[in-house]
């Protein structure tokens, strides 16, 4: 049943945690390797890294792999199958897969229970070189096929793709075992004479639910990742559509040696999985990304079942953004203009961290409408496989339908201009153009709630009413994602990181509110964005675990009387 175990076995223990505690004895701490970001590739013309991609890409467009759920390492072809299409051309199928239904989550959950009892016990150095191992995997020998997955599954284009299934994904990985080991170093800072003080950080008890959105395959693997490093076991439930990357990441991290049932892959629908996973006692914490709605219902369904939980299920949640770029007056015009172009439109502006709001002062607003006009109409949308594309299609029909409802909206509202764009087609994929809209309403629906497609909504501000307006902007959404502040003059920087203090978890300051890199900028929001506990940070990975306090003394109690207790004063 378990690879690690089986070589484990050897030693002929009847219970594996004789075996470990031998092995620990045997090692003592070594050094982590030091590590950096995954180096971004170019895929520049006649480079062998775009030849690699193009061959990936031509070999998984001839291919519809059946994707089964996976527990315990066994592979289970339930029959309620599924169809993942390539966002652009939806009637071009990249993968089946088969749903797991109530029986099959809860026969996970008790998988979990047996893989975890050798799990928990297994050295921290072994661990860490799983998940390092699967990060030089990702980036080497799996790294077309995984960013063809991602372009053809979910709509990314070649740059979109680098950035998140190759970069992002790797990261995570590789940061992941110093992080714990950070988390490990947390201990009492003072002894007393003949004492021991010290803290064991324990996986927690029970398994972790993971619950990933289909927008970046690197949060779908760091979702279940993060737990298992620190000795948990998870149940990974990936989005409908994003299953393909998913399960290759699933693949990379058991070709690296994660041993069967330490992460058990349940595609599935998010009711089902809600349903079984969330209310079992032995749920030990959820670990999600997505909607800030489903976010509410998952915190509801928990907090309806306090009582049948062994101890308080952690809840971490990452979810949806307004998010913001807020230029002054003494802005460098064309830096706003390129960074909000990508800030909006990069992966059809379906980033949790995507600029969807845009507030200009009346003194610059002539020449950046005019050169905003000027670059989005030259902006390509098109097949994420043809390399020469900036956009291509957002993920699916209802996404499409969101969309195109809120562009329905703005055209029947007296309150809002469409500037360019505007236009939707799903005829063959769900395409829609990048759209700038002008509101006189700054409190209007286009600029409080998340849409997640590329629409922005800009509004335009007197220039004398700076403060006013950052007050506007904090308090118009109730998200708190990212936001950024365009300026040259650091006195009003100033003002906007005051003002919009808690408007956005991520913060920037002349860049783009989206791109935050694993290691550099620590990523989370508050208010309705999540539970803010930045993923991949040390503070993500101190939620997986539950600390002991252990004190140990070197001199016993000689008497039980207080010293000079006989005396009368
Ligand atoms: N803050 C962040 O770090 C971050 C990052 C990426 C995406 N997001 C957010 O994710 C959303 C887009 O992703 P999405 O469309 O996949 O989100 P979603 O909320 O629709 O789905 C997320 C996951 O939840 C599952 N789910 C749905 N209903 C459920 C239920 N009742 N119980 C349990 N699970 C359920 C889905 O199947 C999916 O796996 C956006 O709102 C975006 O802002 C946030
Ligand atoms: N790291 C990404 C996260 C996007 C979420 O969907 C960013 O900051 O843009």
């Amino acid at each position: 049943m378990h690879r690690l175990s089986g070589l484990f076995r050897s030693t002929r223990s009847t219970h594996p945690g004789q075996y470990f505690c031998s092995t620990v004895a045997m090692g003592g701490l070594s050094n982590l390797p030091s590590v950096s970001g995954e180096h971004m590739l170019n895929y520049a013309p006649g480079c062998p890294e775009r030849a690699a991609l193009k061959k990936a890409l031509s070999k998984m467009k001839t291919e519809c792999p059946e994707i089964p759920c996976v527990i315990g390492g066994r592979e289970i072809f339930t029959g309620a199958v599924k169809t993942q299409v390539m966002p652009s051309r939806h009637s071009h199928a990249v993968c089946t897969f088969h749903e797991a239904n109530e029986d099959l989550i809860r026969s996970a959950i008790e998988n979990s229970r047996q893989a975890k009892k050798v799990w928990e016990l297994t050295p921290f150095e072994d661990r860490s070189a799983i998940f390092l191992k699967a990060a030089e995997l990702m980036a080497l020998k799996f790294r077309p096929r995984l960013c063809a997955a991602v372009m053809l599954g979910t709509g990314k284009n070649v740059w979109q793709a680098e950035i998140d299934a190759a970069a992002e994904a790797v990261d995570f990985l590789r940061f992941a075992p110093t992080m714990a080991q950070e988390v490990y170093a947390l201990q009492p800072v003072a002894h007393s004479k003949g004492v021991w003080n010290r803290q064991v950080h324990r996986p927690l008890e029970g398994f972790v639910a993971a619950i990933s959105p289909f927008n970046f395959c690197a949060i779908g693997v760091n979702l279940p990742s993060t737990p298992a490093i620190m000795g948990n076991v998870a149940l990974w439930k990936p989005a409908s559509t994003s299953v393909l990357g998913n399960y290759i990441t699933f693949q990379i991290l058991r070709e690296a040696g994660l041993p069967d049932g330490v992460i058990n892959f349940l595609p599935c629908s998010g009711q089902t999985f809600g349903d079984t996973a969330l209310t079992h006692p032995d749920l030990a914490g959820v670990h999600f990304t997505g909607s800030t709605g489903v976010f509410h219902k998952i915190w509801n369904l928990v907090s309806e079942n306090i009582s049948r939980y062994v101890s308080y299920p952690r809840l971490v949640g990452e979810t949806g953004g307004k998010n913001f770029h807020f230029v002054h007056s003494s802005a460098d015009v064309s830096n706003v203009v390129h960074n909000t172009i990508r800030g909006a439109f990069e992966y059809q502006g379906q980033k949790c961290s995507a600029c969807s709001r845009l507030y200009v002062p009346s003194n610059l607003w002539p020449e950046i409408k005019q050169k905003l006009l000027q670059e989005i109409s030259q902006i390509k949308m098109g097949q994420p496989d043809t390399f020469d594309v900036f956009m291509t299609a957002v993920i699916d029909q209802k996404s499409y339908n969101n969309a195109k409802s809120y562009i329905d909206y703005a055209r029947e509202s007296d309150d809002y201009e469409i500037l360019i764009g505007g236009d939707c087609d799903d005829s063959e994929g769900y395409f829609v153009s990048p759209t700038l809209i002008e509101t006189t309403n700054p409190s209007g629906k286009l600029m409080r709630e998340e849409i997640f497609a590329p629409v922005l909504t800009v509004f335009v501000y007197p220039e004398d009413e700076y403060i006013e307006t950052l007050e506007l902007c904090s308090h118009t959404s109730p998200f708190g994602l990212t936001g950024a502040i365009f300026a040259k003059d650091r006195y009003a920087v100033r003002q906007a990181m005051l003002s919009l203090k808690n408007a956005a978890g991520n913060f920037y300051i002349n860049d783009k509110c989206t791109g935050a890199v694993v290691g550099e900028q620590p990523f989370g929001g508050a208010r309705k964005s999540g539970t803010n506990d930045k993923a991949g940070s040390v503070a993500n990975y101190y939620r997986w675990v539950s600390s002991q306090t252990i004190k140990e003394t070197y001199s016993g109690l000689e008497d039980w009387k207080y010293p000079h207790m006989e005396q009368e004063i």
